[in-house]
């Protein structure tokens, strides 16, 4: 008898486009969602965006709530729910970067609550994604959520954002190559459930971006539109695959590791995509397909070494040694790779060594 079921959450809403913020409010009205919302957003965002999206309510009678959340933490959810229940708040907005964002999509799933999704950084793949990624002790979550009902992307505010934020957008795509064979090799290890539609869609959404590199450029506002339809895509593959096995492999356990031993030093996207040059060497050795993976960050203008990401060698070594550790996933990195092992392949893939 055939008893296998699914269930996948998708965005109801993509709204991406010119000057798209202006109309925030009228994709919530699509959503026949009213009330109170309370905007969740971090501090840079909430003056770039927040303010403006509050308008857009109160011009409308709705006085809306704000918090501002400084991390992704767990006790950031917890403040977002008490905020929410403080201010009886009937929906949620979140505004911001990927840690906003992901703190408004995990209280929003705590609190039954509909969210909305505002980036104002092209820089993650979290924009629709049903998951939240949280770090706790010496452990990283990836937490099922629902994803957000719309998403509103403005590539007029995306274009405006530090050029940094896209390239880390990018390479976090980029980085779907090495995460799509970290999860085909536990498939065949681990007996690990593959969606061969999630694969596929999460590996192609990374080849059509390198195909466009050319189109992606500072000041280009166009660079904006092609990043966030790729992070959509990226995201969807993850509520196929009701994981973020398609966009979360060896080389995002090496970036988790990296943010508890050089906190605050890179962005995600950007730790991810170098990582993902040396998981690629491990998977196919020498003369394997580590040149490409580093040849597109390096098109798409994200840093290809430890160096361009200020993290000192040993640094870099010492994430990809105990990454392993961090999470039950089976990846390429196994349950461990040895220190001298780890030298070797950060060396000649000259992701250490540099100046
Ligand atoms: N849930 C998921 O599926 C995914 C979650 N993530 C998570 O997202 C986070 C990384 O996202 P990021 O956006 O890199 O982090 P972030 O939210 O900390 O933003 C990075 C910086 O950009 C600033 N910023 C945002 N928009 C700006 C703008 N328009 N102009 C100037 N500055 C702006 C923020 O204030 C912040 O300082 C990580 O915690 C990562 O684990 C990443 C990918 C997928
Ligand atoms: O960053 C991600 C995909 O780009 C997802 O990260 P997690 O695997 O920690 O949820
Ligand atoms: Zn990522």
């Amino acid at each position: 008898m055939f008893e296998k079921s699914t269930w996948i959450r998708l965005p109801r809403n993509v709204v991406v486009g010119h000057g798209v913020l202006g109309r925030v409010r009228e994709a919530v009205d699509d959503l026949y969602l009213d009330g109170t919302p309370l905007l969740v957003t971090s501090p840079t965002p909430y003056e770039l965006a927040g303010e403006r999206v509050a308008t857009q309510f109160e011009a409308a009678g709705v006085e809306p709530e704000t918090t501002v959340v400084e991390e992704a933490s767990f006790g950031a959810v917890e403040q977002v729910m008490a905020a929410a229940g403080e201010a009886d708040a009937d929906f949620l907005i979140g505004i911001g970067g990927g840690k906003p964002i992901d703190i408004a999509k995990m209280a929003a799933d705590e609190l039954d609550l509909a969210l909305v999704s505002v980036p104002t950084a092209a820089s993650h793949d979290g924009i629709v994604s049903g998951r939240g990624s949280v770090p706790e002790g010496d452990t990283r979550h990836s937490v099922a959520a629902d994803p957000p009902l719309a998403v509103v992307a403005d590539t007029e505010l995306l274009s405006a954002a530090p050029w940094r934020l896209t390239t880390a957008g990018c390479a976090d795509i980029i980085s779907n190559y090495t995460a799509v064979k970290d999860w085909q090799l536990a498939h065949r290890l681990k007996n690990v459930e593959y969606s061969e539609y999630a694969g596929a869609l999460s590996q192609m959404t990374a080849e059509m971006l390198v195909e466009r590199a050319d189109s992606i450029k500072r000041g280009l506002e166009e660079s904006a539109w092609i990043v966030v339809k790729a992070l959509v895509s990226s995201g969807v593959a993850m509520s196929i695959a009701g994981s973020s096995r398609p966009a979360s492999g060896a080389e995002h356990l090496i970036s988790h590791q990296l943010d508890r031993i050089a906190p605050g030093t890179a962005l995600h996207g950007h730790q991810v995509g170098v990582a993902s040059v040396v998981t690629e060497y491990l998977h196919s050795g020498t003369d394997g397909e580590w040149r490409s993976v580093r040849a597109a960050l390096e098109s798409l203008g994200a840093p290809t070494d430890a160096a361009e990401l200020g993290i000192e060698d040993g640094a870099f070594l010492e994430a990809v040694t105990t990454a392993h550790t961090i999470r039950n996933r089976y990846t390429i990195l196994g349950d461990g790779v040895d220190e001298r092992a780890a030298r070797e392949a950060a060396t000649v893939t000259g992701v250490i060594g540099g100046d």
